[in-house]
């Protein structure tokens, strides 16, 4: 006998559309992701494809989901699974459900493009699964020629011993199943059956099908009370067995084999040990999908089945059709696995363990060839990369900058709070932002200056008494809204004078629900929004006065106040090229959104970091001290020149980069540059669509990313600006700014603001103390990472 194994090449990536399962559940939310029902991400479709409703319409309401737009359950099975490997794609229909009708409506509800599939795969003959073919055959050939498909072929792979009817023994009576589609049929609706009951493999070698399963185990007996009628026998007679089940696999790159099971007639546990005994058994098990056949189980062989299966030890369990819940259940309490992404996502920015949560979740599913990154889909079809690799973030943010951006859903998401702004668009609508805002950073405007002395000094006189406690980061989000106010409309909110101010409070609660929003993003269309729209509304109350205000400016006034540095604002900047209120708004909202919060928590982690050390206070005080003596206001020149106040800053910037995480999506079809391939020298392919979530942060504290630790260079979990001075970091290991073209456009603003309100400061103090708790301080990432706890100190005045 031939030990030959077949030969199943592997593929870089899989896709699977579940058409038609048992169960429909759009409503509750995805399960760990180990066990994940089918059917659970279907609402996604209804939610994509929702009416948009006008603004006022109904209320706040945005959209209207129509229950036209669901899929319906029925009982079968029916999976389309595309395979890609380089720029090679096939795709198969694994089954056709049990009826037409359910199969069109599904397809057509789905969109599905199923001109793309090349070979229906009958699992095995039984009418849940079989049924729809007629339709699906028709379907798919006319999908064919509508959209220009030279080769029309499309096969039908079948098991040979096709029963005229297969049915059930009901102890007294026999009750007979609608006989399945028969191979006639099949070719005069245009496909071209080819009949297999050994192993082969088809479509490039990227897919396999089995021949007959062998029964291995004890408990996995068959169909209880199967019985199948052929003509030419003229009687019943029993058929437990079905011989005729095949399994469907792939072997996945970097994961291994991807069993597809129509009915596990012949077991679970002996359809998942076939797979891996056809790959000479040592290619892992990574997911078993579709019927388990265990709804008629007793419960000893449903815990045997599920031990059994824990032992092979799979990633992922995608259970559907005939599983039936209880088995659903026995799965789902032994191998609960990880939280599932999206929810464990959830609960991680819930409970701001972001950073673990995300280092976690590399660290468990990265392989030895791409360590820094993984990719996961679990959410309901869109793969997603997590990296924190240097030359992938180059990539995405500069080298294949035109691949990807912030996409669609981005926008989509973003758009009630930022509009159309720098932050939300991309392309054409992106660069007319970036011109527009691009001037007013361009110089370093002695008007700023006056800005920030103006807000610090406010800020110093609510300074606590020497040696008292208070919150030094309060007092620094309201300093840097004020400032960021100021240089936007011409006026300050006064939130140090007046902390409780509704849009204090609203902007503060939009951006925290933005962000709950993009962590969830999937379902984010179950979170209810009243609180996020009113946060909205309470932003406008405020920002749209101003934009009118500058918008009746006659044009020679605006032109006027452009020659006079002191009077001309953001505002009046944005007002001499649009008179469009809604573009001036949001690119308004947007800039507040960059400018305060980054700056606040880059202050608040400076000082509660040489609140640490003494002796970083004291080397600060002398080189500011010298530079300006102990009251003089700094000027930009000033500033450049204390290289350790810039180091103080860069250390800042390199442990708490303001803005921890962010995300890009592919435009177009793209790579990563590296994490591919047995040595993960090769690049990673990104689909159109993908998105790729990338920290700074986790990159930035990756140990391996520096050099050793020595007398000069402190360990890199430790803050030590000394660390500067004999040291540079990487191209593309330290951008606390991004990099690109879309670097951020404050960052010189940003850093003489941070800059001069700590000169300031350690003019006046020589004595920080952190007056907190060291244990429970900790890292609290909202889209811009702050200190969760606060910073509260205590402050000693030097003595003149
Ligand atoms: C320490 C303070 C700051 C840090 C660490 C910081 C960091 C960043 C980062 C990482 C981005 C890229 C975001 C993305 O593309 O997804 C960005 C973009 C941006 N930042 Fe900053 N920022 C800071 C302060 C400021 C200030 C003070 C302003 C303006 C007053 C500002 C204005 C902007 C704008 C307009 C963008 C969008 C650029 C674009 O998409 O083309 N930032 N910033």
């Amino acid at each position: 006998m031939s030990t030959e194994l077949p030969n199943l090449v592997e593929v870089d990536y899989l896709e699977i559309q579940v058409i038609i399962d048992n169960e429909l559940d759009p409503m509750t939310a995805p399960a760990p992701d180990t066990v994940q029902m089918l059917g659970g991400t279907m609402g996604h479709i209804a939610m994509s494809t929702a009416r948009a409703l006008q603004p006022g319409e109904r209320g706040d309401a945005i959209k209207e989901i129509r229950m036209e737009d669901i899929c319906c359950s029925a009982h079968g099975l029916s999976i389309m699974v595309t395979a890609i490997r380089g720029d090679i794609k096939h795709t198969v229909l694994f089954d056709a459900g049990p009826e037409e009708q359910a199969w069109k409506r599904n397809v057509n509800r789905l969109k599905t493009d199923i001109s793309q599939i090349e070979v229906i795969q009958l699992s095995h003959w039984h009418r849940d699964h079989s049924g729809g073919i007629p339709e699906a055959i028709r379907m798919i050939k006319k999908a064919k020629r509508d959209n220009g498909h030279v080769d029309e072929t499309l096969v039908v792979d079948v098991h040979p011993d096709r029963p005229d009817y297969r049915g059930f023994d009901m102890r007294d009576k026999i009750i007979s199943l609608e006989a399945d589609p028969t191979f006639e049929e099949m070719e005069n609706n245009g496909a071209r059956v080819s009949q297999h009951s050994e192993t082969h493999t088809i479509l490039d070698d990227m897919f396999l099908i089995s021949g007959e399963i062998p029964r291995e185990t004890s408990y996995e007996t068959g169909a209880k009370f199967g019985m199948r009628f052929d003509k030419s026998e003229g009687e019943w007679i029993t058929d437990e067995k079905i011989a005729d089940e095949r399994l469907l696999m792939c072997n996945l790159k970097g994961k291994g084999i991807v069993v597809f099971t129509g009915c596990s007639h012949a077991g679970v546990v002996n359809t998942s040990c076939h797979a891996k005994n056809l790959l000479g058994g040592k290619v892992p098990l990574h997911a078993v999908v579709g019927g388990y056949h265990l709804s008629l189980s007793d419960d000893k062989t449903t815990n045997d089945t599920v031990a059994d299966l824990k032992k092979l030890d799979p990633a992922v369990l995608l259970p559907g059709h005939c599983t039936g819940w209880r088995a659903k259940f026995a799965i789902e309490k032994a191998m609960p696995g990880n939280l599932q992404f999206l929810l464990s996502a959830g609960n991680a920015h819930r409970n701001n363990h972001l950073l673990d949560f995300f280092n976690a979740r590399i660290s468990k599913h990265a392989s030895p060839a791409c360590p820094n990154c993984i990719e996961s889909n679990f959410t309901g079809g869109r793969r997603y990369f997590l990296t924190r690799e240097p030359d992938h973030i180059k990539a995405v943010l500069t080298g294949n900058f035109a691949d990807y951006g912030k996409g669609k859903v981005f926008h989509d998401l973003w758009s009630p709070f930022l509009g159309d702004s720098i932050f939300t668009t991309d392309g054409k609508s992106w660069s007319n932002s970036r011109q527009l805002i691009r001037p007013m950073f361009i110089k370093d405007r002695i008007s700023d200056l006056e800005i920030f002395e103006r807000r610090t000094q406010i800020m110093m006189g609510l300074f606590a008494n020497p040696g008292q406690t208070f919150d030094i980061m309060d007092l620094f989000y309201r300093m840097t809204l004020d400032v960021t106010t100021e240089f936007l409309l011409g006026h300050g909110i006064h939130s140090l004078e007046n902390p409780k101010a509704g849009f204090v409070q609203a902007f503060a609660d939009v951006q925290r629900m933005q962000m709950a929003l993009t962590v969830l993003q999937p379902i984010q269309h179950f979170i209810p929004k009243g609180g996020y729209y009113r946060g909205i509304k309470t932003i406008n109350d405020f920002v749209i006065p101003f934009v009118q205000e500058a918008l009746e400016l006659p044009h020679e006034e605006l032109e006027k106040r452009g020659r006079s540095e002191k009077s001309f604002t953001f505002l009046h900047s944005l007002a001499n090229f649009t008179r469009d209120p809604k573009v001036i708004r949001d690119q308004v909202v947007a800039v507040l959104l960059a400018g305060r919060d980054t700056t606040a928590a880059t202050l608040s982690w400076l000082i509660y970091e040489i609140a640490h050390y003494p002796e970083i206070v004291k080397k600060l005080r002398e080189e500011i001290l010298s530079t300006v003596g102990p009251s003089r206001a700094p000027t930009y020149d000033d500033l450049k020149n204390m290289t350790y106040l810039k180091h103080t800053v860069n250390e800042t910037l390199r442990l708490y980069p303001a803005v921890p995480f962010n995300i890009r999506f592919a435009l177009a079809d793209s790579t990563l540059p590296s994490g591919g391939g047995p040595n993960g020298d090769l690049p990673l392919s990104v689909l159109k669509g993908d998105g790729v979530i990338y920290s700074t942060l986790a990159m930035q504290r990756r140990a391996d990313l520096y050099p050793p630790t020595s007398e000069q260079f402190a360990d890199p979990a430790i803050f030590s600006p000394e660390r500067w001075e004999s040291w540079q970091p990487k191209a593309w290991q330290y951008i606390p700014f991004n990099g690109g073209p879309r670097i951020c456009i404050g960052q010189n603003f940003a850093l003489a603001e941070v800059s001069y309100a700590i000169v300031r400061i350690v003019q006046r103090y020589d004595r920080i103390e952190y007056d907190g708790s060291w244990e429970d301080q900790f890292h609290k990432a909202e889209i811009v990472g702050t200190p969760g706890m606060g910073v509260k100190v205590k402050m000693w005045p030097a003595k003149e």
